[in-house]
């Protein structure tokens, strides 16, 4: 069968003048096949809700060609607007009526009949769970609740494209991995995802294509783990107990492996580049009378990769443990 294109897009890009210069976002060609997730990953201002409202024909890109759901987003926008939903950064449902009433009016916002925008509600708010406050206004739900309802107002008529920009700016950690199961879920059923996300975890837990921008441009791209892989290798930590310890090690460990290092007083540090390297620095440890009382192996985090390629801090908040 052939693999269907869901967003496909080619040079597309749209600038704002300003007095520094043009900003927006310059050119960017994506390709995501029906059913997965794309990510665009980057810090505020890079260009990533632009090209959110570009592909979702919300505003009209400068240059540049883009398909979305098997339609021209320029020539064919009505097409397009039928098959894709859109979740932005502010709550679009109303904060005066309740869950149920939400749903029921977008469901006839988008031509269903009144029972059939009913029964859809219940169904959506049951496999997001919100049942127990279907009767309840909107008003008093957290953040957490209110971004599902904002994500379940968007699949009264199934989308086979989503956009979602920044799903879980300000939710907390357990609110963001109920957000998570749900984007999962929408995708196991055949929806397509393009999200926009500051947080690296997110991209590395939910995309299986990231595209990382700064200022506009595309500054590397490829699956969460091979942007990983461009940082270079995991590394291998042994701490040992006293300062003296480290140096021992690092002697006889430098005779056998290349590139070791001290990563502060007590802790040697060796990438992790041959299979081997582990095995190589327990046995040349053997010969001095140094053992790690701590080993661990890091992998190389998507914050690194970013922070590598693009030079920029991240403005994701600490995760909480
Ligand atoms: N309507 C507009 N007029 C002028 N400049 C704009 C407009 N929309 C966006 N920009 C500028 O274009 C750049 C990219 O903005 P965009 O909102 O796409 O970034 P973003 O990556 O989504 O950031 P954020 O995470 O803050 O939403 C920014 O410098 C922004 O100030």
């Amino acid at each position: 069968m052939p693999v269907m294109v869901a967003i496909e897009a080619e040079h597309v890009g749209k600038s704002y003048r300003t007095e520094g210069g043009d900003v927006g976002l310059h050119d960017l060609s994506v390709q995501a096949e029906a059913g997965t997730v794309l990510a665009l990953l980057g810090p505020n201002g890079a260009g990533k809700s632009t090209a959110v409202r570009g592909l979702s024909t919300l505003l009209s890109f400068d240059r540049g060609r883009a398909r979305v759901a098997g339609h021209d987003i320029r020539t064919q926008a009505r097409e397009v607007r039928e098959r894709i939903a859109l979740v932005g950064q502010s709550a679009a449902v109303d904060d005066q009526l309740t869950a149920t009433q939400n749903l029921v009016l977008f469901g006839r916002l988008r031509g269903m009949g009144r029972a059939d925008a009913r029964a859809r509600a219940s169904q959506l708010l049951d496999q997001f769970g919100l049942s127990e406050a279907d009767a309840r206004a909107v008003r008093g739900f957290s953040g957490g609740m209110r971004r599902r309802l904002d994500v379940a107002a968007s699949m009264l008529v199934r989308p086979e494209v989503l956009f979602v920009d920044e799903p879980t700016t300000g939710l907390d950690p357990m609110a963001r991995r109920d957000l998570w199961q749900i984007l999962r879920s929408m995708v196991r059923e055949g929806t397509t995802i393009l999200l926009t996300t500051q947080y690296l975890e997110e991209a590395d837990a939910l995309a299986d294509h990231v595209i990382l921008l700064g200022h506009g441009e595309v500054i590397a791209e490829g699956s969460p783990d091979r942007l990983k892989s461009m940082v270079g290798p995991p590394v291998i930590q042994l701490v040992f107990e006293t300062g003296a310890q480290a140096d021992l090690a690092l002697s006889a460990i430098g005779r056998t492996v290349k590139g070791a290092v001290l990563r502060d007083l007590r802790t040697v540090a060796v990438d992790a580049n041959h299979t081997d390297v582990l095995a190589r620095c327990l046995e040349a440890l053997r010969d001095v009378s140094a053992s790690p009382i701590e080993v661990s192996m890091g992998k190389p985090s998507l914050d690194d990769a970013f922070m590598r390629l693009t030079g920029h801090q991240t403005d994701a908040p600490e995760e909480e443990a």
